[in-house]
Protein backbone atom coordinates (compact mmCIF):
# COMPACT_ATOMS: atom_id res chain seq x y z
CA UNK A 1 0.00 0.00 0.00
CA UNK A 2 1.39 3.70 -0.83
CA UNK A 3 2.19 5.71 2.21
CA UNK A 4 -0.92 8.71 2.40
CA UNK A 5 1.14 12.04 1.61
CA UNK A 6 0.36 15.47 3.92
CA UNK A 7 1.73 18.68 3.43
CA UNK A 8 1.91 20.74 6.95
CA UNK A 9 1.81 24.30 5.76
CA UNK A 10 2.48 27.17 8.50
CA UNK A 11 3.76 30.86 7.96
CA UNK A 12 4.16 31.76 11.88
CA UNK A 13 7.91 34.11 12.77
CA UNK A 14 10.08 31.94 14.51
CA UNK A 15 7.75 28.85 14.60
CA UNK A 16 8.63 26.84 17.28
CA UNK A 17 10.70 23.76 16.38
CA UNK A 18 8.74 21.42 18.73
CA UNK A 19 5.88 22.53 17.02
CA UNK A 20 6.82 21.58 13.47
CA UNK A 21 8.81 18.45 15.06
CA UNK A 22 5.24 17.17 16.34
CA UNK A 23 3.52 17.58 13.02
CA UNK A 24 6.25 14.78 12.00
CA UNK A 25 6.07 12.70 14.49
CA UNK A 26 2.45 12.71 14.48
CA UNK A 27 2.25 12.04 10.49
CA UNK A 28 5.04 9.26 10.45
CA UNK A 29 3.46 7.79 14.04
CA UNK A 30 -0.06 7.40 11.74
CA UNK A 31 1.48 6.08 8.68
CA UNK A 32 1.48 9.05 6.61
CA UNK A 33 4.54 10.73 4.86
CA UNK A 34 5.00 14.44 5.97
CA UNK A 35 6.16 17.59 3.50
CA UNK A 36 6.12 20.66 5.05
CA UNK A 37 6.52 24.54 4.85
CA UNK A 38 6.88 25.93 8.05
CA UNK A 39 9.54 28.36 7.74
CA UNK A 40 9.97 31.21 9.67
CA UNK A 41 8.17 34.51 8.47
CA UNK A 42 8.81 34.95 5.20
CA UNK A 43 8.86 37.92 2.40
CA UNK A 44 5.29 37.55 0.94
CA UNK A 45 7.36 36.38 -2.34
CA UNK A 46 9.78 34.23 -0.37
CA UNK A 47 6.24 32.09 1.25
CA UNK A 48 4.53 31.72 -2.61
CA UNK A 49 7.73 30.65 -3.35
CA UNK A 50 8.20 27.81 -0.96
CA UNK A 51 4.46 27.11 -1.84
CA UNK A 52 5.76 26.31 -5.47
CA UNK A 53 8.20 24.05 -4.78
CA UNK A 54 5.61 22.13 -2.94
CA UNK A 55 4.26 21.15 -6.22
CA UNK A 56 7.20 19.06 -6.93
CA UNK A 57 6.42 17.05 -3.44
CA UNK A 58 4.49 14.11 -4.14
CA UNK A 59 0.45 14.69 -4.76
CA UNK A 60 -1.18 15.56 -1.45
CA UNK A 61 -4.36 13.67 -0.04
CA UNK A 62 -4.22 16.12 3.01
CA UNK A 63 -3.11 19.49 3.64
CA UNK A 64 -2.66 20.65 7.48
CA UNK A 65 -2.55 24.59 8.08
CA UNK A 66 -1.45 25.54 11.06
CA UNK A 67 -0.73 29.68 11.82
CA UNK A 68 -0.78 31.89 9.47
CA UNK A 69 0.57 35.00 10.67
CA UNK A 70 -0.04 37.52 8.24
CA UNK A 71 -3.15 38.87 5.49
CA UNK A 72 -0.48 38.96 3.03
CA UNK A 73 0.15 34.94 3.18
CA UNK A 74 -3.53 34.10 3.68
CA UNK A 75 -4.20 35.48 0.33
CA UNK A 76 -1.17 33.53 -1.04
CA UNK A 77 -1.95 30.37 0.61
CA UNK A 78 -5.71 30.61 -0.48
CA UNK A 79 -4.31 31.15 -4.15
CA UNK A 80 -2.41 28.57 -4.10
CA UNK A 81 -4.92 25.98 -2.12
CA UNK A 82 -7.68 26.81 -4.67
CA UNK A 83 -5.26 25.94 -8.10
CA UNK A 84 -3.90 22.83 -5.96
CA UNK A 85 -7.59 22.17 -4.94
CA UNK A 86 -8.73 22.10 -9.14
CA UNK A 87 -6.19 19.75 -10.00
CA UNK A 88 -6.68 17.62 -7.14
CA UNK A 89 -10.28 17.52 -5.92
CA UNK A 90 -10.16 14.83 -3.60
CA UNK A 91 -7.68 16.68 -1.30
CA UNK A 92 -8.61 17.40 2.04
CA UNK A 93 -7.69 20.85 4.24
CA UNK A 94 -7.22 21.00 7.44
CA UNK A 95 -6.56 24.11 9.24
CA UNK A 96 -5.95 24.90 12.84
CA UNK A 97 -4.97 28.17 13.69
CA UNK A 98 -4.36 27.76 16.99
CA UNK A 99 -3.80 31.33 18.16
CA UNK A 100 -7.65 32.17 17.00
CA UNK A 101 -10.47 30.89 19.49
CA UNK A 102 -13.88 29.77 18.32
CA UNK A 103 -15.84 32.80 19.58
CA UNK A 104 -12.94 35.28 18.28
CA UNK A 105 -13.35 33.19 14.40
CA UNK A 106 -17.41 33.79 14.69
CA UNK A 107 -17.58 37.38 15.70
CA UNK A 108 -18.78 39.57 13.49
CA UNK A 109 -15.76 42.02 14.41
CA UNK A 110 -12.63 41.36 17.13
CA UNK A 111 -9.29 42.38 18.18
CA UNK A 112 -7.18 41.13 15.23
CA UNK A 113 -10.40 41.66 12.64
CA UNK A 114 -8.25 42.34 9.70
CA UNK A 115 -6.71 38.98 9.70
CA UNK A 116 -9.20 37.10 10.72
CA UNK A 117 -11.81 38.41 8.48
CA UNK A 118 -9.06 37.75 5.57
CA UNK A 119 -9.17 34.32 6.69
CA UNK A 120 -13.02 34.31 6.47
CA UNK A 121 -13.47 35.67 3.32
CA UNK A 122 -10.59 34.49 1.32
CA UNK A 123 -9.23 30.54 3.17
CA UNK A 124 -12.14 29.10 5.02
CA UNK A 125 -14.02 28.63 2.19
CA UNK A 126 -11.44 26.13 0.82
CA UNK A 127 -11.15 24.34 4.28
CA UNK A 128 -12.67 21.29 4.74
CA UNK A 129 -12.03 20.86 8.31
CA UNK A 130 -11.34 24.03 10.76
CA UNK A 131 -10.21 23.11 14.03
CA UNK A 132 -10.25 25.69 17.23
CA UNK A 133 -10.28 25.51 20.65
CA UNK A 134 -13.34 26.41 22.59
CA UNK A 135 -12.33 28.83 24.92
CA UNK A 136 -15.18 29.83 27.10
CA UNK A 137 -15.19 27.24 30.26
CA UNK A 138 -18.08 27.66 32.73
CA UNK A 139 -20.48 25.44 34.78
CA UNK A 140 -23.43 25.79 32.28
CA UNK A 141 -22.76 22.66 29.89
CA UNK A 142 -25.74 23.37 27.66
CA UNK A 143 -25.43 26.92 27.56
CA UNK A 144 -22.01 26.24 26.68
CA UNK A 145 -22.78 23.04 24.11
CA UNK A 146 -25.58 25.69 22.82
CA UNK A 147 -23.13 28.84 22.22
CA UNK A 148 -20.44 26.45 20.34
CA UNK A 149 -22.84 25.28 18.30
CA UNK A 150 -24.68 28.90 17.08
CA UNK A 151 -20.54 29.86 16.73
CA UNK A 152 -20.00 26.83 14.05
CA UNK A 153 -23.16 27.61 12.74
CA UNK A 154 -21.94 31.27 12.28
CA UNK A 155 -18.71 29.66 10.70
CA UNK A 156 -20.68 27.48 8.01
CA UNK A 157 -22.38 30.30 6.86
CA UNK A 158 -18.90 31.43 6.05
CA UNK A 159 -18.09 28.51 3.78
CA UNK A 160 -15.79 26.05 5.29
CA UNK A 161 -17.16 22.37 5.28
CA UNK A 162 -17.20 21.25 8.97
CA UNK A 163 -16.10 22.68 12.26
CA UNK A 164 -14.42 21.25 15.38
CA UNK A 165 -14.67 22.67 18.43
CA UNK A 166 -12.08 20.89 20.48
CA UNK A 167 -11.33 19.70 24.45
CA UNK A 168 -13.70 21.90 25.44
CA UNK A 169 -13.63 21.52 28.99
CA UNK A 170 -17.38 20.46 30.74
CA UNK A 171 -17.81 19.29 34.81
CA UNK A 172 -20.01 16.19 34.24
CA UNK A 173 -20.79 13.24 36.15
CA UNK A 174 -19.34 9.68 36.04
CA UNK A 175 -20.06 6.90 38.35
CA UNK A 176 -21.64 9.78 40.94
CA UNK A 177 -17.99 11.33 40.65
CA UNK A 178 -17.86 14.88 39.34
CA UNK A 179 -15.50 14.49 36.96
CA UNK A 180 -13.63 16.63 34.38
CA UNK A 181 -14.73 16.22 30.53
CA UNK A 182 -12.76 17.09 27.18
CA UNK A 183 -15.73 17.73 25.15
CA UNK A 184 -14.62 17.84 20.53
CA UNK A 185 -17.77 18.97 19.12
CA UNK A 186 -17.56 18.49 15.45
CA UNK A 187 -20.71 19.89 12.93
CA UNK A 188 -20.64 20.22 8.90
CA UNK A 189 -24.01 20.30 6.88
CA UNK A 190 -24.73 16.81 7.46
CA UNK A 191 -23.92 15.62 10.92
CA UNK A 192 -23.21 16.55 14.45
CA UNK A 193 -20.87 14.14 16.05
CA UNK A 194 -20.09 14.49 20.21
CA UNK A 195 -17.13 12.87 21.73
CA UNK A 196 -16.33 12.53 25.11
CA UNK A 197 -12.58 11.95 26.76
CA UNK A 198 -11.89 12.00 30.75
CA UNK A 199 -9.79 14.90 31.54
CA UNK A 200 -8.10 13.17 33.93
CA UNK A 201 -6.53 10.03 31.59
CA UNK A 202 -5.23 13.12 28.94
CA UNK A 203 -1.88 13.01 28.44
CA UNK A 204 1.18 14.94 28.11
CA UNK A 205 -0.06 14.74 24.42
CA UNK A 206 -3.08 16.08 24.63
CA UNK A 207 -2.02 18.73 27.16
CA UNK A 208 0.26 19.33 24.16
CA UNK A 209 -2.69 20.31 22.11
CA UNK A 210 -1.85 24.18 21.22
CA UNK A 211 0.90 22.35 19.12
CA UNK A 212 -1.53 21.40 16.33
CA UNK A 213 -0.86 17.75 16.88
CA UNK A 214 -4.90 17.13 16.62
CA UNK A 215 -4.67 18.90 13.29
CA UNK A 216 -1.94 16.83 11.99
CA UNK A 217 -3.11 13.56 13.18
CA UNK A 218 -7.24 14.40 11.43
CA UNK A 219 -5.32 15.37 8.45
CA UNK A 220 -3.23 11.81 8.64
CA UNK A 221 -6.50 9.44 9.21
CA UNK A 222 -7.93 11.69 6.41
CA UNK A 223 -5.12 10.94 3.52
CA UNK A 224 -5.98 7.40 4.23
CA UNK A 225 -9.45 7.75 2.95
CA UNK A 226 -11.19 7.31 6.75
CA UNK A 227 -14.13 9.33 6.51
CA UNK A 228 -14.18 12.52 8.98
CA UNK A 229 -16.43 10.75 11.80
CA UNK A 230 -13.88 7.82 12.45
CA UNK A 231 -10.88 10.54 11.67
CA UNK A 232 -11.93 12.45 14.75
CA UNK A 233 -12.01 9.11 16.30
CA UNK A 234 -8.95 8.19 15.72
CA UNK A 235 -6.89 11.36 16.00
CA UNK A 236 -8.51 11.93 19.58
CA UNK A 237 -7.13 8.61 20.76
CA UNK A 238 -4.09 9.40 19.49
CA UNK A 239 -3.79 12.28 21.75
CA UNK A 240 -4.95 10.84 24.68
CA UNK A 241 -2.56 8.15 24.47
CA UNK A 242 1.26 7.97 25.15
CA UNK A 243 2.31 5.72 22.32
CA UNK A 244 3.55 7.03 19.19
CA UNK A 245 1.72 4.66 16.53
CA UNK A 246 -1.72 4.14 14.75
CA UNK A 247 -4.31 4.15 18.57
CA UNK A 248 -5.16 0.50 19.50
CA UNK A 249 -6.49 0.33 23.32
CA UNK A 250 -10.09 1.34 23.82
CA UNK A 251 -9.65 3.53 26.83
CA UNK A 252 -7.68 5.77 24.76
CA UNK A 253 -10.89 6.36 22.53
CA UNK A 254 -13.50 9.00 23.26
CA UNK A 255 -17.09 7.95 24.32
CA UNK A 256 -19.79 9.08 21.71
CA UNK A 257 -21.79 11.24 23.32
CA UNK A 258 -25.77 9.68 23.03
CA UNK A 259 -29.07 11.21 24.27
CA UNK A 260 -30.48 9.96 27.52
CA UNK A 261 -26.87 9.74 29.72
CA UNK A 262 -25.67 11.75 31.89
CA UNK A 263 -23.31 13.81 29.68
CA UNK A 264 -26.35 13.86 27.06
CA UNK A 265 -28.78 14.99 29.34
CA UNK A 266 -26.32 17.92 30.99
CA UNK A 267 -25.52 19.17 27.72
CA UNK A 268 -29.40 19.39 26.47
CA UNK A 269 -29.39 16.43 23.87
CA UNK A 270 -33.05 15.91 23.40
CA UNK A 271 -33.99 13.09 24.89
CA UNK A 272 -35.11 9.72 22.39
CA UNK A 273 -37.71 8.00 24.49
CA UNK A 274 -37.20 4.46 23.03
CA UNK A 275 -32.97 4.25 23.21
CA UNK A 276 -32.08 1.85 25.67
CA UNK A 277 -28.71 0.25 26.73
CA UNK A 278 -26.94 -2.92 27.50
CA UNK A 279 -29.01 -5.66 25.72
CA UNK A 280 -29.39 -9.47 26.38
CA UNK A 281 -25.68 -10.71 25.64
CA UNK A 282 -25.69 -13.43 22.87
CA UNK A 283 -24.86 -17.14 24.47
CA UNK A 284 -21.21 -17.17 22.76
CA UNK A 285 -19.05 -14.69 21.58
CA UNK A 286 -18.61 -16.65 18.76
CA UNK A 287 -21.43 -16.79 16.42
CA UNK A 288 -19.67 -18.72 13.64
CA UNK A 289 -21.12 -19.10 9.72
CA UNK A 290 -24.22 -16.30 9.86
CA UNK A 291 -25.87 -17.08 6.51
CA UNK A 292 -28.60 -14.00 5.82
CA UNK A 293 -31.01 -15.07 3.55
CA UNK A 294 -34.21 -13.47 2.16
CA UNK A 295 -36.90 -16.70 2.12
CA UNK A 296 -37.91 -19.26 5.04
CA UNK A 297 -37.34 -21.77 1.86
CA UNK A 298 -33.37 -20.80 2.45
CA UNK A 299 -33.37 -20.42 6.36
CA UNK A 300 -34.94 -24.38 6.67
CA UNK A 301 -31.90 -25.27 3.90
CA UNK A 302 -29.25 -23.58 5.90
CA UNK A 303 -30.48 -24.60 9.32
CA UNK A 304 -30.62 -28.65 7.77
CA UNK A 305 -27.19 -28.10 6.95
CA UNK A 306 -26.10 -27.92 10.57
CA UNK A 307 -26.04 -23.46 10.28
CA UNK A 308 -26.78 -22.27 14.41
CA UNK A 309 -27.17 -18.46 13.20
CA UNK A 310 -29.07 -17.17 10.48
CA UNK A 311 -30.98 -13.82 9.84
CA UNK A 312 -34.47 -13.78 7.72
CA UNK A 313 -33.87 -10.63 5.57
CA UNK A 314 -37.09 -9.50 4.28
CA UNK A 315 -37.05 -5.70 2.69
CA UNK A 316 -39.52 -3.37 1.25
CA UNK A 317 -42.58 -5.32 2.82
CA UNK A 318 -45.32 -4.01 5.32
CA UNK A 319 -45.30 -5.84 8.82
CA UNK A 320 -48.92 -7.56 7.39
CA UNK A 321 -46.80 -9.14 4.59
CA UNK A 322 -44.04 -10.49 6.24
CA UNK A 323 -45.71 -11.64 9.26
CA UNK A 324 -47.01 -15.27 8.00
CA UNK A 325 -43.15 -15.23 7.30
CA UNK A 326 -41.88 -14.22 10.90
CA UNK A 327 -44.01 -16.76 12.39
CA UNK A 328 -42.62 -19.88 10.15
CA UNK A 329 -38.66 -18.59 10.64
CA UNK A 330 -39.01 -18.54 14.29
CA UNK A 331 -41.15 -21.94 14.61
CA UNK A 332 -37.52 -23.22 12.64
CA UNK A 333 -34.99 -21.49 14.60
CA UNK A 334 -36.56 -23.22 17.71
CA UNK A 335 -37.02 -26.54 15.95
CA UNK A 336 -33.23 -26.55 15.07
CA UNK A 337 -32.20 -24.56 18.14
CA UNK A 338 -30.63 -22.10 16.43
CA UNK A 339 -30.23 -18.37 16.91
CA UNK A 340 -32.82 -16.39 14.51
CA UNK A 341 -32.36 -13.22 14.05
CA UNK A 342 -34.94 -11.10 12.11
CA UNK A 343 -33.79 -7.63 9.89
CA UNK A 344 -35.57 -4.59 10.40
CA UNK A 345 -39.16 -5.81 11.42
CA UNK A 346 -38.17 -5.80 15.17
CA UNK A 347 -42.06 -5.29 16.20
CA UNK A 348 -42.73 -9.22 14.50
CA UNK A 349 -39.65 -10.37 16.19
CA UNK A 350 -41.12 -9.24 19.60
CA UNK A 351 -44.41 -10.65 19.21
CA UNK A 352 -43.15 -14.04 17.91
CA UNK A 353 -40.78 -14.80 20.21
CA UNK A 354 -37.29 -14.52 17.77
CA UNK A 355 -33.78 -15.06 19.05
CA UNK A 356 -32.78 -11.98 18.18
CA UNK A 357 -33.36 -8.83 15.99
CA UNK A 358 -30.67 -7.06 12.90
CA UNK A 359 -31.08 -3.55 13.09
CA UNK A 360 -28.91 -0.36 11.37
CA UNK A 361 -27.96 2.47 13.79
CA UNK A 362 -29.83 4.55 11.98
CA UNK A 363 -33.15 2.32 13.19
CA UNK A 364 -32.36 3.86 16.54
CA UNK A 365 -34.57 7.06 16.13
CA UNK A 366 -37.52 4.68 15.08
CA UNK A 367 -37.38 1.52 16.42
CA UNK A 368 -38.32 1.18 20.28
CA UNK A 369 -34.87 -0.71 21.65
CA UNK A 370 -36.64 0.06 24.94
CA UNK A 371 -39.19 -2.75 23.72
CA UNK A 372 -36.46 -5.10 22.47
CA UNK A 373 -34.79 -5.07 25.48
CA UNK A 374 -37.47 -5.59 28.14
CA UNK A 375 -38.56 -8.62 26.13
CA UNK A 376 -35.36 -9.92 25.96
CA UNK A 377 -34.00 -10.62 22.19
CA UNK A 378 -30.67 -9.84 21.44
CA UNK A 379 -29.69 -7.05 19.83
CA UNK A 380 -27.65 -6.82 16.46
CA UNK A 381 -25.92 -3.42 15.07
CA UNK A 382 -24.56 -2.88 11.84
CA UNK A 383 -21.16 -0.55 11.80
CA UNK A 384 -19.63 0.92 8.69
CA UNK A 385 -16.46 2.16 10.53
CA UNK A 386 -14.82 3.50 14.28
CA UNK A 387 -17.31 6.23 15.17
CA UNK A 388 -20.73 3.78 14.62
CA UNK A 389 -18.52 1.03 16.31
CA UNK A 390 -17.86 3.66 19.65
CA UNK A 391 -21.68 4.56 19.31
CA UNK A 392 -22.62 0.95 19.23
CA UNK A 393 -20.50 0.14 21.98
CA UNK A 394 -22.19 3.26 24.41
CA UNK A 395 -25.45 1.21 23.46
CA UNK A 396 -24.21 -2.43 24.36
CA UNK A 397 -25.53 -4.30 21.59
CA UNK A 398 -25.32 -8.17 21.81
CA UNK A 399 -23.37 -7.75 18.68
CA UNK A 400 -21.66 -5.77 16.96
CA UNK A 401 -21.54 -6.18 13.04
CA UNK A 402 -18.72 -4.47 10.82
CA UNK A 403 -18.91 -3.78 7.50
CA UNK A 404 -19.00 -4.12 4.32
CA UNK A 405 -15.42 -5.50 4.09
CA UNK A 406 -15.32 -6.71 -0.08
CA UNK A 407 -17.33 -4.59 -2.44
CA UNK A 408 -21.29 -6.78 -2.27
CA UNK A 409 -23.45 -6.91 -4.99
CA UNK A 410 -26.30 -7.33 -2.61
CA UNK A 411 -26.43 -3.77 -1.07
CA UNK A 412 -26.21 -0.64 -2.38
CA UNK A 413 -23.79 0.75 0.03
CA UNK A 414 -23.33 4.51 0.50
CA UNK A 415 -19.93 3.53 1.79
CA UNK A 416 -16.72 1.89 0.81
CA UNK A 417 -15.64 -1.45 1.89
CA UNK A 418 -13.50 -1.42 4.51
CA UNK A 419 -10.94 -3.79 3.25
CA UNK A 420 -9.09 -6.06 5.87
CA UNK A 421 -6.80 -4.15 7.61
CA UNK A 422 -9.44 -1.70 9.13
CA UNK A 423 -11.61 -5.28 10.04
CA UNK A 424 -8.03 -6.03 11.85
CA UNK A 425 -7.72 -2.46 13.54
CA UNK A 426 -11.69 -3.10 14.72
CA UNK A 427 -11.79 -6.91 16.34
CA UNK A 428 -8.71 -5.67 17.85
CA UNK A 429 -10.15 -2.77 19.63
CA UNK A 430 -13.40 -4.88 20.47
CA UNK A 431 -12.14 -8.11 21.03
CA UNK A 432 -14.36 -8.68 24.16
CA UNK A 433 -17.19 -8.41 21.58
CA UNK A 434 -19.06 -10.81 19.44
CA UNK A 435 -18.34 -9.47 15.68
CA UNK A 436 -19.89 -9.94 12.38
CA UNK A 437 -17.58 -9.90 9.56
CA UNK A 438 -20.27 -9.05 6.51
CA UNK A 439 -19.98 -8.00 2.63
CA UNK A 440 -18.57 -9.48 -0.12
CA UNK A 441 -17.45 -12.28 2.05
CA UNK A 442 -16.32 -15.18 -0.79
CA UNK A 443 -15.20 -18.96 0.44
CA UNK A 444 -11.77 -18.12 -0.42
CA UNK A 445 -12.10 -14.74 1.71
CA UNK A 446 -13.45 -15.73 4.36
CA UNK A 447 -10.25 -17.57 5.74
CA UNK A 448 -8.90 -13.94 5.12
CA UNK A 449 -11.37 -12.36 7.40
CA UNK A 450 -11.85 -15.70 10.14
CA UNK A 451 -7.59 -15.14 10.57
CA UNK A 452 -8.83 -11.54 12.07
CA UNK A 453 -10.27 -12.74 15.06
CA UNK A 454 -14.38 -11.59 14.22
CA UNK A 455 -15.79 -14.67 15.55
CA UNK A 456 -18.32 -14.80 13.04
CA UNK A 457 -18.48 -14.63 8.77
CA UNK A 458 -21.99 -13.41 7.40
CA UNK A 459 -22.52 -14.11 4.20
CA UNK A 460 -25.55 -13.64 1.30
CA UNK A 461 -24.21 -14.11 -2.26
CA UNK A 462 -21.33 -16.99 -1.17
CA UNK A 463 -23.95 -19.43 -0.29
CA UNK A 464 -27.34 -18.51 -2.20
CA UNK A 465 -25.06 -17.97 -5.44
CA UNK A 466 -23.10 -21.14 -4.89
CA UNK A 467 -23.27 -23.74 -7.56
CA UNK A 468 -23.09 -26.26 -4.62
CA UNK A 469 -24.57 -24.96 -1.82
CA UNK A 470 -24.42 -27.17 0.54
CA UNK A 471 -20.87 -27.72 -0.26
CA UNK A 472 -20.09 -24.06 0.69
CA UNK A 473 -21.77 -24.50 3.85
CA UNK A 474 -19.79 -27.36 4.79
CA UNK A 475 -16.41 -25.07 3.85
CA UNK A 476 -17.83 -22.12 5.55
CA UNK A 477 -18.12 -24.10 8.48
CA UNK A 478 -15.00 -25.53 8.49
CA UNK A 479 -13.77 -21.70 8.13
CA UNK A 480 -15.46 -19.91 10.47
CA UNK A 481 -16.44 -22.85 13.22
CA UNK A 482 -13.46 -25.28 12.88
CA UNK A 483 -13.88 -26.44 16.14
CA UNK A 484 -17.74 -27.47 16.22
CA UNK A 485 -16.78 -28.97 12.84
CA UNK A 486 -14.45 -31.08 14.21
CA UNK A 487 -16.34 -31.69 17.32
CA UNK A 488 -18.91 -33.06 14.41
CA UNK A 489 -16.63 -35.20 12.96
CA UNK A 490 -15.01 -36.72 16.31
CA UNK A 491 -18.76 -37.44 17.44
C1 LIG B 1 -25.14 -9.47 10.15
C2 LIG B 1 -25.63 -8.26 9.44
N1 LIG B 1 -24.85 -7.18 9.33
C3 LIG B 1 -25.27 -6.08 8.71
C4 LIG B 1 -26.52 -6.04 8.15
C5 LIG B 1 -27.05 -4.80 7.50
O1 LIG B 1 -28.13 -4.33 8.26
P1 LIG B 1 -28.78 -2.88 8.00
O2 LIG B 1 -27.70 -1.88 8.19
O3 LIG B 1 -29.97 -2.76 8.85
O4 LIG B 1 -29.17 -2.93 6.48
P2 LIG B 1 -30.26 -3.88 5.80
O5 LIG B 1 -29.79 -5.30 5.93
O6 LIG B 1 -31.55 -3.68 6.52
O7 LIG B 1 -30.32 -3.44 4.37
C6 LIG B 1 -27.32 -7.18 8.26
N2 LIG B 1 -28.56 -7.23 7.75
N3 LIG B 1 -26.86 -8.27 8.91
C1 LIG C 1 -26.90 -6.80 4.09
C2 LIG C 1 -25.53 -6.30 3.97
N1 LIG C 1 -25.08 -5.33 4.79
C3 LIG C 1 -23.81 -4.99 4.56
S1 LIG C 1 -23.16 -5.85 3.28
C4 LIG C 1 -24.60 -6.72 3.07
C5 LIG C 1 -24.80 -7.74 2.02
C6 LIG C 1 -23.86 -8.88 2.11
O1 LIG C 1 -24.10 -9.74 1.05
P1 LIG C 1 -22.95 -10.54 0.31
O2 LIG C 1 -22.44 -11.55 1.28
O3 LIG C 1 -23.63 -11.17 -0.86
O4 LIG C 1 -21.92 -9.54 -0.11
MG1 LIG D 1 -31.95 -3.24 8.50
Amino acid sequence: MTQAIIWTIASLAARDNAATQADINTINALGGSGYHVSTPLLSDADFAAELAILTAAPVASAIKIGVIATTSHVAILADFLQAYKQLHPELSVIYEPLSISLSDMAKAESADSVLINTIKIRLLPIVDVLILPQEQGGSDAAKLFSATKQAINTLLSVGVKGVCAKAITVNSYHDDKQQSIALDVYIDGQREILLSSPSATLTPRSKDEHKGIFSSALATVIAQDYPIDDALVVARAYLNQTADAWPTDRRDFPEVVLPNTVLGDQLGLAPQMQLAYDFAPCDTNRLGLYPVVDTVAWLEKVLQQGVKTLQLRIKDKTPAEVVDDIKAAVALGRQYQARLFINDYWQLAIDHGAYGVHLGQEDMLFADFEAIKTAGLKLGLSTHGYYEILRAHQIKPSYIALGHIYPTVTKDMPSKPQGLQRLQRYADLMQDYPLVAIGGISIARARLVAATGVGSVAVVTAITRADDYKQAIADLLAIAEPHSVLACAND
